[in-house]
């Protein structure tokens, strides 16, 4: 994903990136809250338009794309689920928003899906009855089933404690390596860059840097990230 002299503008927030991430590649981005790492992921996704600077995927253009068209699918902490509904009823809607039917093969995807993310067999169980570790594995059941070639994930796990969230995590990072998924992760904690990522990219007043080695990068952090960090590098 190459995202090439980039600016763009949220009411009187500027945010600029010129940079590339390698496909199949595990980045995380971190810094200060307010830093403009939201606005980053609404630039990829295209919920945000760019002023200028070219957004390209695989050589191909695609800054002018509206969200649905783009390679790119995106995760947040509100996993925007249905507790009322089964999750097969809640993925059955994610294949065929208008209408939620299920169409031929649909079936099968879904519970190729769920077996994908640990929860083979739960397509009849509500979310309502589902554990907040098992909602996740269901919200990113969902996100797979839309097929796409970049995820980016905006501290989806971040209400989850500890242990489920490396476990998540840990999943994440399996089905990215098996399926060659490029993955963009925003978090607050740098653990979980260590963790997640080969890479990792540090936003700064609305400034997109380009992604460095993480431990490098960690444990000789530039002064404006030394100072976000404190101790917790
Ligand atoms: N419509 C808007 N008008 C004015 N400012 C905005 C608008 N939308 C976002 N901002 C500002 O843009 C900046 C970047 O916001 P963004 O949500 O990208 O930061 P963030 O790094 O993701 O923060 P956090 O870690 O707290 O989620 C913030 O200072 C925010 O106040």
């Amino acid at each position: 994903m190459q995202l090439d002299h980039i600016e763009a503008r949220s009411g009187t927030f500027a945010l600029t990136a010129d940079l590339t991430v390698d496909a199949g590649a595990r980045v995380a981005i971190i810094g200060a809250s307010g830093s403009g790492k939201s606005t980053l992921l609404d630039v990829i996704a295209g919920f945000l338009p760019v002023q200028s600077g070219a957004l390209r995927w695989k050589g191909r253009d695609i800054t002018r794309l509206s969200p649905a068209e783009r390679p790119v699918s995106i995760l947040f902490q509100d996993t925007n689920l249905f507790p009322h509904l089964t999750i097969g009823q809640n993925l059955a809607l994610a294949l065929n928003p208008a209408t939620g039917r299920m169409r031929d093969g649909d079936a099968a995807r879904i519970d190729g899906s769920l077996a994908r993310v640990g929860l083979a067999g739960f397509a009849e169980r509500r979310l309502s009855e589902m554990s907040g570790g098992q909602q996740s594995r269901a919200a990113f059941a969902r996100v797979l089933l839309q097929g796409r070639p970049v995820l980016l994930l905006d501290e989806p796990f971040a209400a989850l404690g500890p242990s489920l969230k490396a476990e998540m995590l840990d999943l994440v990072s399996e089905v990215a390596e098996a399926e060659g998924l490029t993955v963009l992760l925003v978090s607050h904690d740098p653990q979980d860059a260590r963790r997640f990522a080969e890479q990792t990219i540090v936003v700064e007043e609305g400034r997109v840097s380009a992604p460095e080695a993480t431990g490098h990068l960690l444990d000789n952090p530039p002064p404006g990230l030394r100072a976000y960090l404190g101790g917790a590098g």
